[in-house]
């Protein structure tokens, strides 16, 4: 709702009420009309502030109602009364301004903002574009370059770069409705006619195709096939290039292209995905809401690799205190210089000093005995990190967490080592460990609700999105990204270039292919994982395991040293080691052929569809036996790990959704297709759970939850 009452005698006050956020929904909006319109007819009252509850001005249109029946008044023509009104309208900004919410404000005649608020027009983000004439306002407030950086980015602009851009009035640090009220109140009864910025000329530029040019190239890059950011610097030009309302006309044209795709859908669902993950399960029974985590206000990572430096810096720039250990003296001279270049770079980013105090280094174990939880990033060796844990069990104090960063070793045979395996769990962090958002917080059959609910809640504090997994081999993320990476070299050994397949993968979405990630992460790496796995071991069949399909072309390119772009060389050629671009390399064209003729392997055409199929339906089907087997709570747990961990393309919403959008019946078909022509290949031998998914009438994914929970009733 909106409340009204009346303050200082002749100020109207709108106070918007919809927790959390204030959003823009069907009753806030007639509040809204029904308060101007009681404020314009009170001769008493001489201007209007509008305001939010709880310190948060309004997060932008109510997003839980979008894809339902459209009621209560639209947004445009309440936007329009306020402009229009006669009396002057301030926005009091706290908190937030975003979407909806800054286009109201964009509609009021005067911005006053909190110097803490953050201001933006992020609909690009969700797949839309700002539908209530801020795409037609912004541009004419603050011109056209800086409008198009803010809507085909969607980022968020601290107060005092708003003020800078000329998108607020005045900022204040103290009570900013009292600064509105005081503000209204001076402005009273004075001219209004060059407030009003539908009304403002658009600022000329000598250069407009150009800009445009410059800006529609940029998006397209960066938006691997995502439509909004093109439909946002269309709403722009828009802006620019015609009068206000045949723009507003535009901006609806573009919205409504928008607001019913596929995409907007996946975006708006990778969106609430990333807040129900929050919301943990385990299939003990124990939540989110029932566990307490324990305060961590010393923190202590062992292992001072790449993964270890950090990890380190996330933890000092969330303010914790942190112990750095690494026992090799001159790797812990290297790492405390890397460390403490990172976090100057960035605190420069944002503005404040590098608490490079937080830290202290150590070579010495022992050095941990004092603090509430340990993280272990050492070599990715399980005789290693098994000895480790062991030495931390006699150093640290009881109650400490012991957790782990391996990316798929067993937690549970970790937590043997240690007389208290229920303060065991994976805290499974991401390159770069202090950029991407992804934490996968792995709990073993040990693992108490709170040593969970403590990695968790760390995981927020140092502003990851956390998602709970069980224990096994490679735990979500590795273990689905494998029989996606054996698909792509089967399809090698059949016919199909690492180009090719590339290509497919990244006109889907992907930042990178299949062989170009592998390239970049290293052959090498997933050589050491199959070698612990005893499947490279000499005089085993070659294109067999335990009667399973195995293509070695990635051993056989290890074992020549071709790493990937560490040595120069691997599915793709480089200019010289640690080059970042990959080139076609003849050498591996005829190494393939070679190869097949070798093993009696005829290559034949293989198309697009096929690529796409194998490599991502193999990968979705590992899915349905990771929420088969609980391992995963939801389909949600599974698609914010591959779209924040593994760069799935968010506009097509995760792995589990674009099944949904694809519909689980083809799926289903399509699997079947390939296991049959490939019954050597489990990966492709549909999961139980999606045929009972489709037997069940293929519920929306919304719903998948119930059906996962009978399935595991009956087990
Ligand atoms: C016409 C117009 O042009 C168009 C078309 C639009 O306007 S489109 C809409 C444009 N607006 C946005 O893109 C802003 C989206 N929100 C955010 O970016 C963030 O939420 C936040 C505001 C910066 C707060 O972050 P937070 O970290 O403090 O808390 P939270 O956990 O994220 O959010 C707290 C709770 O609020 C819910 N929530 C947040 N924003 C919401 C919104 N706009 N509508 C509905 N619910 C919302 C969220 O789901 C969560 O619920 P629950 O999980 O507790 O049940």
């Amino acid at each position: 709702m909106a409340q009204y009452t009346r303050i200082s005698g002749s100020v109207g006050l709108i106070t918007l009420k919809n927790p959390p956020v204030n959003a823009l929904s069907a009753v806030v909006r007639q509040g809204i009309v029904d308060s101007v319109e009681r404020a314009l007819g009170e001769p008493e009252v001489k201007c209007l502030v509008i305001c939010g509850q709880s310190g948060k001005f309004c997060g932008g249109a109510d997003i839980r109602e979008f894809g339902k029946k459209m009621t209560g008044p639209p947004l445009i023509p309440v936007f329009h009364a306020i402009e229009a009104a006669a009396k002057p309208v301030v926005a009091a900004i706290e908190g937030i301004a975003l979407g909806g919410g800054l286009e109201l404000a964009l509609g009021c005649h005067y911005r006053i903002a909190h110097s803490k608020a953050k201001l933006g027009l992020p609909e690009v983000t969700l797949g839309l574009l700002p539908a209530a004439a801020g795409s037609q306002r912004l541009p004419r407030l603050i011109g056209v370059p800086a409008a198009l950086d803010l809507i085909t980015t969607g980022r968020h602009v601290t107060a005092a770069e708003a003020l800078q851009l000329g998108i607020v009035d005045q900022v204040t640090d103290h009570n900013t409705v009292d600064a509105a009220v005081k503000f209204a109140l001076s402005v009273a009864g004075q001219s209004l006619d060059a407030r009003r910025i539908s009304t403002f000329p658009c600022p000329r530029l000598s250069n407009l195709d150009a800009v445009f040019e410059a800006a529609m190239q940029k998006v397209r890059q960066a938006a691997r096939g995502a439509i909004a950011p093109i439909a946002c610097v269309q709403a722009v030009r828009a802006a620019a290039t015609l009068p206000y309302a045949q723009g507003l006309e535009r901006e609806k044209e573009l919205m409504a292209t928008l607001f019913t795709s596929g995409q907007a859908r996946a975006l708006q669902y990778s969106f609430f995905a990333q807040r129900a993950v929050g919301r943990w399960s385990m299939p003990s029974g124990a939540r989110w809401d029932t566990s307490k985590p324990k305060p961590i206000r010393k923190a202590a990572v062992i292992g001072l690799g790449t993964m270890g430096r950090g990890i380190t810096v996330g933890l000092a720039q969330a303010g914790l205190s942190v112990v750095a250990v690494e026992t090799q003296e001159k790797q812990l001279m290297e790492a405390k210089q890397a460390v403490s270049g990172m976090l100057e770079r960035g605190a420069k980013k944002r503005g404040v000093s590098p608490p490079l105090g937080n830290i202290s280094y150590s070579s010495n174990i022992k050095t941990v005995g004092d603090v509430d939880l340990v993280i272990e990033a050492v070599f990715e060796d399980m005789a290693l990190k098994k000895e480790v844990f062991q030495q931390l069990s006699a150093v640290c104090r009881p109650g400490t967490f012991l957790c782990t960063n391996t990316s798929g070793l067993d937690i549970d045979d970790l937590a043997s080592q240690t007389p208290n395996p229920e303060l065991v769990v994976g805290m499974h962090f991401f390159a770069p460990a202090h950029v991407m958002k992804l934490l996968e917080v792995v709990y073993g059959p040990r693992s108490s609700p709170q040593a969970v609910a403590t990695a968790m809640q760390l995981g927020k504090v140092i502003g990851k999105v956390s998602v709970a997994v069980g224990n096994c081999q490679g735990f979500v993320g590795n273990r689905m990204l494998s029989p996606y990476l054996s698909q792509a070299n089967f399809l090698l050994e059949e016919g199909a270039t690492p180009e090719f397949v590339d290509q497919v993968l990244e006109e889907f979405g992907f930042a990178m292919g299949a062989f170009r990630m592998s390239d970049l992460s290293g052959l090498d790496v997933g050589w050491r994982v199959r070698k612990a796995a005893g499947l490279v071991v000499p005089g085993q069949p070659a294109r067999m395991r335990q009667g399973c399909r195995y293509s070695p072309l990635g051993d056989l390119l290890c074992e020549q040293g071709r790493f990937g772009q560490k040595t120069g060389s691997g599915w793709y050629q480089y200019d010289k080691p640690g080059s970042r671009v990959a080139k076609p390399d003849p050498w591996l064209h005829s190494f393939l052929e070679e190869y097949r003729t070798r093993h009696g392997l005829v290559a034949r055409r293989i198309d697009h569809q096929e690529v796409l199929e194998r490599c991502l339906y193999s990968l979705i089907n590992e899915g349905f036996r990771i929420l088969e087997e609980g391992i995963a709570a939801g389909p949600e747990d599974i698609d914010v790990i591959y779209v924040l961990g593994y760069s799935w393309p968010r506009h097509r919403g995760g792995p589990m959704f674009y099944a949904d959008m694809v519909g689980l019946t083809r799926v289903l078909e399509r699997l079947e297709f390939y296991h049959q022509a490939h019954p050597d290949v489990p990966s492709l031998q549909p999961c139980n759970l999606l045929r009972k998914l489709v037997a069940s009438g293929s519920p929306p994914i919304h719903r998948w939850r119930e059906v996962i929970k009978k399935v595991h009733s009956q087990l």
